[in-house]
């Protein structure tokens, strides 16, 4: 065991969900995490909005509350970070680095935005800027990124990193039901925020692909380098259809290496049954890798709640608190890499796309030249009844992979054919 030495001096920055229960485990834990690191981890302040709130959860004594936060981390050899949103966490952040403390942060807004600024601040004072907690939560990802596979070449990062998406997918799937009463109930639960804008357009994620595309590729992807699209358009038909033929929908984190440079995305995809993605449920996140040596690679846990989430910090927290003590840092920034990114209309998937057409002799061969025209081969195809009411039947197609431009002329293109009354829905396909 190390020879104990002074307290390391911790500031905690927000002691809302995760910074509560980050502040509890640094008391409940005080002597094994003392006895990891080689020194106490004194908690000297935590800023909060209202100093005068009690937080009794949080089990921290009511002097070390401050609304001061820019004094408080002055003083700090360790600064947390867990109010989210990009001001003054920033600001924060870098105050603490500029006055030589290690940081820590959960907060994948800031990182996506602004991470190359962070790193480059840490990088200069040679202390540690660490952030597991921002991507699948309690998952060990982004470590095992930066530091067990850095010998390794990473080509494709794929995975559920919304935890509040996949709880109304998955609960669509199992009840049928509408995504409008499922997200309602995931509010009452306290998965989606009061405002859920940011987990159902799919942003948390989008933020979370720009993070992993950095690290798995050793280049900067920012948030508004990935293609993005929520879940608000999937229907109950959308799960219902992708049920018939053996799929499932869930919200997909896709980041490819490709010979010309890196892709980025997020969107609502189907998914075979079969596939390990498929049994991911409830508010659980799943990420696979595949690499050049280690081949593929799964991570599989709880990507957010209070606990979850402090496991994350905490681990992130000692390590920095063993280099205060041994000397060193975490790894630097990587991007030496400067690939370029590509535009999604130069990905390439599978797609299922419904469409609503007349139920008469020649329509299939007309639909089918659709996608000829553009180079896009069917893999197969399903008709629905012929509506007496209407005369017209459902199709539904799953496409080979196909360029993301050639398919988006095909649906025009198909908008135009007389027989084809609507394309109801144009979904990606991965795992085929
Ligand atoms: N909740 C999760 O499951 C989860 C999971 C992974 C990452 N994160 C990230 O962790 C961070 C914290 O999330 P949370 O769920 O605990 O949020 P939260 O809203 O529960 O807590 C944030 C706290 O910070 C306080 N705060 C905000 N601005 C402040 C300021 N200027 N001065 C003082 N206090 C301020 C707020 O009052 C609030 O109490 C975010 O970056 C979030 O993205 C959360
Ligand atoms: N809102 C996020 C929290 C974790 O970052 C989720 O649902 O996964
Ligand atoms: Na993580």
């Amino acid at each position: 065991m190390h020879p104990v030495t002074q307290p390391l001096k911790v500031a905690l920055l927000g002691c809302g969900v995760v910074g509560s229960a980050v502040a509890r485990q640094l008391t409940d834990d005080a002597e094994d995490l003392a006895a990891r690191v080689g020194a106490p981890l004194e908690l000297i302040g935590v800023a909060v909005r209202d100093a005068s709130q009690p937080r009794p959860e949080s089990g921290v004594t009511p002097d070390l509350f401050t609304t001061d936060a820019d004094s408080l981390v002055t003083r700090a050899d360790l600064v947390v970070e867990l109010m989210g949103g990009e001001e003054p966490a920033r600001s924060l952040l870098l105050r603490a680095i500029e006055h030589g403390a290690g940081v820590v942060t959960a907060n994948k807004a800031l990182l996506g935005t602004d991470g190359p600024t962070l790193y480059a601040a840490a990088d200069e004072r040679g202390v540690d800027l660490s952030f597991e907690a921002s991507v699948a939560g309690a998952i060990p990802l982004l470590r095992p990124l930066r530091e067990s596979l850095a010998g390794d070449d990473v080509q494709r990062v794929m995975g559920i990193v919304n935890g509040t998406t996949n709880f109304i997918l998955d609960k669509m799937d199992r009840t049928g039901a509408a995504l409008a009463d499922v997200l309602a109930e995931a509010q009452q639960l306290g998965y989606a925020e009061a405002d859920p804008t940011a987990d159902v357009e799919g942003y948390d994620a989008q933020a979370k692909a720009a993070i992993l595309a950095s690290l798995a590729f050793h280049t900067r992807v920012a948030t508004g380098d990935v293609h993005c699209e929520g879940i608000m358009g999937v229907t109950a038909e959308d799960i219902k259809d992708a049920r018939k033929i053996g799929m499932v929908i869930k919200l997909l984190a896709i980041c490819d290496r490709t010979p010309d440079g890196v892709s980025a995305r997020v969107h609502p995809t189907l998914v075979p049954r079969s596939h390990p993605l498929a049994s991911v449920h409830d508010a659980f996140n799943a990420v696979f890798l595949d690499t050049a040596l280690a081949g593929e690679l799964m991570f599989y846990g709880r990507g957010a709640g209070a606990r979850p989430t402090a496991s994350a910090v905490l681990g992130d927290l000692v390590q920095a608190a063993r280099h205060r003590i041994d000397g060193g840092h975490g790894p630097r920034e990587s991007a030496y890499a400067e690939l370029p990114i590509l535009p999604i209309a130069r990905t390439h998937t599978s797609y299922f796309i419904r469409l609503e057409v007349r139920d008469e002799p020649g329509v299939l061969a007309r639909v089918a030249n659709s996608f000829g025209a553009q180079g896009i081969s069917i893999e197969s195809m399903r008709q629905g009844v012929r509506r007496s009411a209407d005369g017209l039947a459902t199709l539904q197609l799953v496409t080979h992979p196909a360029a993301d431009a050639a398919l988006a002329a095909t649906v025009e293109g198909l908008r135009e054919v007389d027989d084809v009354h609507d394309v109801r829905s144009v979904l990606r396909v991965e795992g085929l």
